[in-house]
């Protein structure tokens, strides 16, 4: 009995099934539970037999699965070798690897905060409260230029430290002023960060280091936000005017007496020109410089360096050094069912299960896959009237909530209090996927991720930077897959040219993993039996089918299906010039796109189904909000916006001087 489990593990590539919890199962499920079990054993025996014994040909002829595969000739170019057993064991097989030399950053210093002259108080609040004692690089490098009063430029990995980098000493600054600081003095610091959730996470690291001096209060303001409670707080502290100065202030000439401080992960040479306006004498601090290596005997002034000189289109960024980074060469018609059988793989096959983030192009994507994968893949998970007696225990642990993965979604358009309650809820769960779009990418600590996913390529290479700096935070282990259409691998030679390397993962590595997979799925309501999917062709063919029926069957998954659709293609056409050539639209199969959507429609169907309105029963989730409470709350329309400013909040490179939104400009001229 244990044998055969232990030959399905090999078979699957499911972490091993330890004996203590093999048992504890048995007691649950009984006699009747282990001869499920054995017959599931034989079934996946065959299955193995089967995937290295049948020759392709007579599959593709056989009846059920075989007949309808949805692997073509496109897939099977970018396979090595005709299909052989894989045994796959929770590891990822790398096929090549295109590496290059990176540049490396320490993350950790070797001195401590007591080695600092910040507050006592607050290097114990430090400890007591974070658990922390030892300095990572940029505290150590930009600690002591903030607190000279210097303007500082700091460019630093993610996830080294930079929040606490810069309020640790503003707030010894302020903590040490002759005169206390008082309530009504108004505001002396403005953190101006990207999005609200970093706004959210700022506000909670500023509040927990001023545990250490409570007579000085953090606040946070952001669009969406309700103005009555922000408001109500700036009149008790009567701080409006001066909020309003300093805005205006710093938009016109700047004060005297200001000290500017810019920090990134990512700070070209073109930012730094731009930082030129802002800030005055500054110095610049490049935490992965070697300069600094075995530097504690010299002072910070010494060793504060020049960026390294290179052009700016093969500007080298340093990346976490336990980032793995993988990329997969996925044909556009299977892109769902690799993304999905990813999914299962990593959040419900495992033992361990991972903690995700999907980053998708659009707010439309990024809905359609919420719903679809909830449908089919999640609530799968939950007791289905249609499984028949012993289907319902054919996997023990599935109706079991704990190891579901749990799905959630973050983009621009949710409202703030969706979008706040996503940000905690995932931030304190253990394992699930989020799925978002670039609303995420920067600046958020998200604890224990570590799998990034990009579905959709970002456009420039920061914006890769950031969206795999989600994972391997502050010395942990990470790793992050992108995916890639075949016309599209060319991107990887962009990425090497900034010292990025990545290592590919065989497509069919991905989805072997279904062979077993798909017995987690519920079965539809049309079905009341499922097929063994013999191969992974079948396995991935009847995932495909589940999919499209689901959508098929359901008007208003049609129109969410087909806003995914148009949104991607429009998003599509708007990569810089530069990327251009490998993200080319004509390139872009319509039909095969249609087909990663679930849709079974043509292409030229599909701008009518993207426009028929939802019914007012189904719960889009999104909520397509009347332009009077967009205004309300100081936001645009973004249906009325061109096309870019609704991809994604910011910095994917798919911005308005994209070629898309000139030439609309220029037509429209
Ligand atoms: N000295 C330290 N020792 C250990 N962990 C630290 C230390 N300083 C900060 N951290 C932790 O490192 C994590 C990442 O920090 P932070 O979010 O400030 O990174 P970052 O450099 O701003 O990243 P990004 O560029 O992505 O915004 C946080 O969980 C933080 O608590």
């Amino acid at each position: 009995m244990d044998e055969d489990i232990n030959i399905s593990v090999n078979l699957t590539g499911i972490d091993s099934f330890p004996a203590t919890k093999l048992k504890s199962k048995q007691k649950v499920f009984g006699n009747r539970a282990q001869r499920i079990k054995q017959r599931r054993s034989l079934k996946l025996n065959k299955l193995r037999e089967s995937e290295s014994n049948i020759p392709k040909q007579e599959f593709k002829n056989s009846k059920g699965f075989g007949k309808r595969t949805a692997v073509n000739e496109e897939q099977k170019q970018s396979e090595e070798s005709p299909a052989k057993k894989q045994k796959l064991n929770g590891k990822i097989n790398e096929k090549h690897a295109y590496s290059a030399e990176g540049i490396k950053e320490e993350v950790f210093a070797s001195t401590k905060f007591q080695d600092t002259s910040l507050h006592p108080h607050l290097i114990s609040t430090l400890e007591q409260r974070l658990g922390l004692t030892v300095m990572t690089r940029v505290q150590q490098l930009t600690i002591p230029v903030i607190l000279k009063n210097n303007d500082v430029l700091v460019k630093s990995q993610t996830g080294s430290g930079k929040t606490l980098a810069y309020a640790m000493p503003i707030i010894n600054c302020l903590m040490n002023r002759a005169i206390k600081v008082g309530r009504d003095d108004g505001p002396y610091v403005l953190v101006v960060v990207p999005t609200r959730e970093l706004a959210v996470q700022t506000l909670e690291t500023f509040s927990t280091v001023l545990q250490s001096a409570v007579w000085i209060v953090a606040g946070c303001l952001m669009g969406g936000e309700k103005r009555k409670t922000e408001k109500a707080r700036l009149l008790d502290m009567g701080y409006e005017k001066d909020v309003a100065e300093i805005v205006t202030a710093l938009n016109t000439k700047g004060n005297e007496h200001r000290q500017t401080i810019l920090l990134s992960a990512t700070l070209t040479t073109g930012v730094e020109r731009l930082a030129g306006m802002a800030l005055r004498n500054h110095e610049m601090i490049d935490a992965s410089s070697m300069e600094h290596e075995g530097s504690k005997s010299k002072n910070v002034q010494d060793t504060v360096s020049i960026w390294p000189q290179s052009s700016a289109d093969n500007q080298a960024f340093a990346l976490p050094e336990k980032l793995k980074q993988y990329f997969v060469i996925v044909p556009c018609k299977l892109r769902l069912v690799t993304l999905a059988a990813f999914i299962l793989w990593r959040c419900k096959m495992q033992s361990k299960k991972s903690k995700m983030v999907v980053f998708l192009s659009t707010q439309d994507s990024v809905e359609f896959h919420h719903r679809l994968f909830s449908q089919v893949l999640i609530s799968g998970a939950k007791k289905s009237s249609h499984l028949t007696e012993d289907e319902d225990n054919v996997l023990p642990g599935t109706k079991d909530e704990s190891e579901t993965a749990t799905l959630f979604k973050l983009h621009g358009e949710m409202s703030q209090k969706e979008r706040t309650k996503v940000f905690q809820d995932f931030s304190a769960a253990q394992q699930g996927v989020l799925l978002c779009t670039d609303v995420a990418s920067r600046g958020l600590h998200l604890p224990k991720v570590d799998w990034i996913v990009q579905y959709t390529t970002p456009g420039a290479t920061v914006d890769y930077i950031h969206r795999v700096g989600r994972t391997a935070r502050a010395g942990k282990q990470g790793n992050a897959l992108l995916f890639l259409m075949p016309a599209e691998a060319e991107y990887i030679k962009e990425l090497n040219n900034h010292k990025i390397s990545l290592s590919e993962v065989p497509i069919k590595d991905v989805l072997l993993t279904l062979l077993t997979a798909v017995y987690e799925l519920p079965l539809p309501p049309v079905l009341t039996k499922r097929q063994d999917p013999r191969t992974y062709e079948e396995a991935a063919t009847y995932l495909q089918d589940r999919f499209e029926e689901c959508v098929l069957r359901d008007p208003n998954m049609q129109t969410l299906a087909a806003k995914g659709y148009q949104s991607f293609v429009r998003a599509y056409a708007t990569y810089t010039t530069s990327l251009k050539k490998m993200f080319a639209i004509k390139d872009l199969h319509l039909g095969h796109v249609a087909k990663s959507f679930a849709l079974r429609q043509t292409p030229s169907h599909l701008s009518n189904l993207a426009n028929r309105p939802l019914s007012k029963a189904f719960n889009p989730g999104f909520r397509f909000r009347a332009k009077a409470d967009l205004a309300r709350e100081g936001r645009h329309d973004s249906r009325k916006l061109p096309f870019s400013a609704t991809v994604s909040e910011f910095g994917s490179g798919l911005g308005p001087n994209s070629s898309f939104v000139k030439k609309k400009a220029t037509k429209k001229k």
